[in-house]
């Protein structure tokens, strides 16, 4: 089998997404998510200028040789353009193996590991009376787990918090949205949201929360502290992690478990918080941390330090990356838990897919391959708009981590 044609599919139906389509000569074909919200062009351009022409007459089943082409071909190591490119390619040929094997692609993995996909979902409101009725809304719908983040007294914009209706944070216009920040009323704000929480919907059911890399460390462990009481599933990125060995001050002081990595792209990024245990989930997804190959690396080195996969999986990664992921998440020995966070139906509509929600688990479907496909045609009816997801300053206007 060879690959003969490669190109870039840019949508917005919604929202901006970058998809990546490989064709045989056999007439298989394999499609792989590339979309880095924000800088969704750059990644394009990457494969479309650089990588493609490297693909065009290579064997699509030489997955490990390919990836280790274009990861160490391209000199420059690592940074989340390259590794969204080289993940595209990835899921692509991923995807390739399992159609011509005629296997869901969990098979090749190892086979199934579990029955269903625990996943996550968000319940935001402009304060807590609006966010308790939204935690209600998706425990009717079957959730057993639930992220709960609300409006901070005080500030007009926190991260989370819908303006109207539904929630995103990618905001189309030629320049990124500001907001304010500032975390002393946060810090006395969020334990309240959770005795609220508990006192409202008792202790079966799995709470957590995203501090979105906005404290410091010790911000942070007094943050992790408060919240004990209310057992969370996990506490979301709690300070920016460049610094891996600032883990170390939030786990002296707080037995809450703690999430990071959504914004990591390779092993390098977390192999000390998870070989000195300073994490319990490790957020990389597949998108975004070098596709299947790649991450298979980083739950195999997880998996010896008991940490759990929670992969990241809000809008801005496409249905391509959720179905992937899936398959991912029902092999995966050390599964924790999966991010889902429902896409529009117009999106839903561009990538027909074989997974499904039932009562708080999710399951990758058994077609061949990951299961997700592109409507080209309808793809066409949502041209790319230029969007960027906010930034965020304190009060005296010092740039601040959104
Ligand atoms: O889903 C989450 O946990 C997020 O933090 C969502 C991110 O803000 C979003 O994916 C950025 O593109
Ligand atoms: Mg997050």
């Amino acid at each position: 089998m060879r690959i003969t044609n490669a190109y870039c599919i840019v949508t917005s139906p919604g929202r901006n997404f970058v998809t990546l389509k490989i064709v045989t000569d056999e007439g298989v074909y394999g499609i792989g998510d590339a979309t880095l919200n924000g800088r969704e062009l750059a990644v394009e351009s990457y494969l479309t200028d650089h990588v493609i022409p490297c693909l065009i007459g290579r064997d699509p089943h030489q997955i490990e040789d390919i990836w280790q082409y274009l990861y160490k071909g391209a000199y420059w190591r690592r940074g989340p353009v390259t590794m969204s490119a080289i993940a595209a390619v990835d899921t692509a040929l991923w995807d390739i193996k399992a159609k011509a094997a005629n296997m869901p692609l969990y098979q090749l993995l190892g086979g199934k590991s579990r029955d269903g996909v625990m996943v996550y979902s968000h319940a935001n409101g402009r304060d807590i009376e609006e966010a308790m009725d939204r935690v209600a809304q998706y425990q009717e719908k079957g959730f057993k787990a639930i992220r709960v983040q609300a409006g901070v007294p005080g500030l007009d914009k926190v991260y989370g918090v819908p303006k109207g209706g539904s929630y995103e944070p990618a905001i189309r216009a030629t320049t990124p949205d500001e907001s304010l920040w500032a975390t002393e009323p946060y810090l006395d704000f969020a334990p309240k949201l959770f005795e609220a929480a508990r006192d409202r919907f008792g202790w079966d059911l799995h709470l957590l929360h995203d501090v979105h890399h906005r404290l410091t460390p010790i911000e942070a462990a007094r943050l992790g502290k408060a919240l004990e009481p209310y057992r969370l599933f996990w506490m979301e990125d709690p300070t920016p992690a460049e610094n891996q060995e600032a883990f170390k001050l939030i786990r002296q002081h707080t037995v809450t478990p703690v999430a990071t990595g959504e914004v990591f792209n390779s092993i390098h990024d977390c192999r000390e918080l998870i070989q000195n245990q300073l994490i319990d989930y490790i957020r990389a997804t597949i998108v975004h941390a070098g596709g299947i190959t790649h991450l298979r690396r980083i739950a195999a080195l997880a998996e010896l330090y008991q940490v759990r996969t929670g992969f990241h999986g809000a809008t801005d990664l496409s249905p391509v990356c959720m179905g992937a992921a899936l398959h991912f998440d029902s092999w995966v020995p050390n599964f924790g838990i999966q991010e889902y966070m429902i896409h529009a139906p117009e999106t839903d509509a561009v990538f027909p897919h074989a997974y499904s929600f039932k009562d708080g688990y999710m399951h990758p479907g058994e077609a061949p391959g990951h299961g997700v496909d592109i409507d080209e045609e309808l793809a066409k009816k949502y041209p790319y708009t230029q969007a960027y997801l906010p930034v965020a300053r304190l009060r005296d206007g010092s740039m601040w981590d959104w």
